[in-house]
């Protein structure tokens, strides 16, 4: 199974929101890493069929999956960013009716929603009105509803938004029993939780991927570009001015540890440290609201 993404680009008037992008997925879990706008959502959308792109395309095993229309979406699980609950509905409920949406048979809906709602650790709460849910609970009902038809794509946008520490490892384990002769693709810009579930990473800026491979890949481009500095505290402005400080750490006597993304060796007395996932991230989007 193959799904490729053909020099997919989507201008909404002036705006290049996706730029040409090309790429092509296996099964396994795909995260797609970049800041807010950076063209992530418009991705996923084109991706599940559901926006047009302006050129370019996406295909299925080799078919447009604009062509093959609803043949696709059968294939397809989608959790979008916004997810519309009905406060009204019982976890249940709510997952017979999106079955019923999605044209399963009633029998096999109540034992496949059943099975769901245990593999998200909802089971306790099917009779329970969504109103009464926290942000997480409502985060692993809308990824029971993707998984209903058994989609060989699962697309999901920021599924990890509102979940504890413990809920995204319940996440992780889900999509990786899942995803072994699936793609799943899910976006996020929090570095840790790519980390601890995507196998294979594409790093959006702008609109285009500007790195995609596995962590260990990705990380290997901020190697030699992460350091350890100690310096006064009432200098430490000046650092944050002229440097990507990754972290700081204040210790007692009036001095700040400091750990710092630069190309360039930023003092003698820097000492060279081992990179991560979140200094390359830092490497490619250095200002808050992520160069975008
Ligand atoms: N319907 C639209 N009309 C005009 N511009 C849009 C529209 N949708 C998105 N954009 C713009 O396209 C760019 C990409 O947006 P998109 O929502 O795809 O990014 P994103 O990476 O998903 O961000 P976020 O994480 O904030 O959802 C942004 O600059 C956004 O403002």
């Amino acid at each position: 199974m193959e799904l490729s993404l053909d020099r997919l680009t989507k201008h909404y008037k002036s705006k290049i929101a996706v730029d040409c992008i090309s790429a092509t997925m296996t099964p396994g879990v795909y995260g797609l890493l970049g800041a807010n706008g950076a063209g992530k959502t418009t991705l996923m959308r084109m991706l599940c069929g559901i926006l047009e792109p302006t050129s370019g395309d996406v295909l299925y095993n080799g078919h447009s999956i604009f062509e093959m229309g609803s043949a696709y979406r059968n294939f397809l699980g989608y959790l979008p960013q916004e997810f519309g609950y009905y406060p009204n509905y019982t976890a249940q409920e709510f997952l017979l009716y999106i079955s019923a949406l999605k044209g399963i048979p009633r029998y096999n809906a109540k034992k496949r929603s059943h099975a769901l709602l245990e593999t998200v650790g909802l089971e306790n709460v099917a009779t329970k009105k969504i109103k009464t849910f926290s942000g997480g609970m409502k985060q692993r009902l809308g990824i029971a509803q993707a998984l209903l038809n058994n989609p060989k794509i699962l697309v999901l946008d920021e599924p990890t938004a509102g979940l504890d520490p413990k809920e995204r490892v319940r996440l992780r384990n889900i999509l990786s029993d899942f995803a072994s002769d699936k793609i799943v693709l899910l976006s996020t810009h929090i570095v840790s939780d790519i980390e601890a579930i995507a196998d294979e990473v594409f790093l959006m800026k702008k609109g285009t991927f500007i790195l995609q491979g596995s962590i260990e890949e990705l990380v290997s481009y901020a190697k030699g570009k992460v350091w350890e500095l100690t310096v006064p505290e009432h200098d430490l402005k000046k650092w944050e001015l002229n440097y990507t400080v990754a972290n700081l750490h204040h210790s007692d006597r009036g001095f700040v540890t400091l750990r710092i993304v630069s190309d360039e060796r930023p003092s003698l007395e820097a000492v060279s440290c081992t990179a991560t996932l979140e200094d390359l991230y830092l490497s490619f989007f250095p200002t808050e609201d992520g160069g975008k």
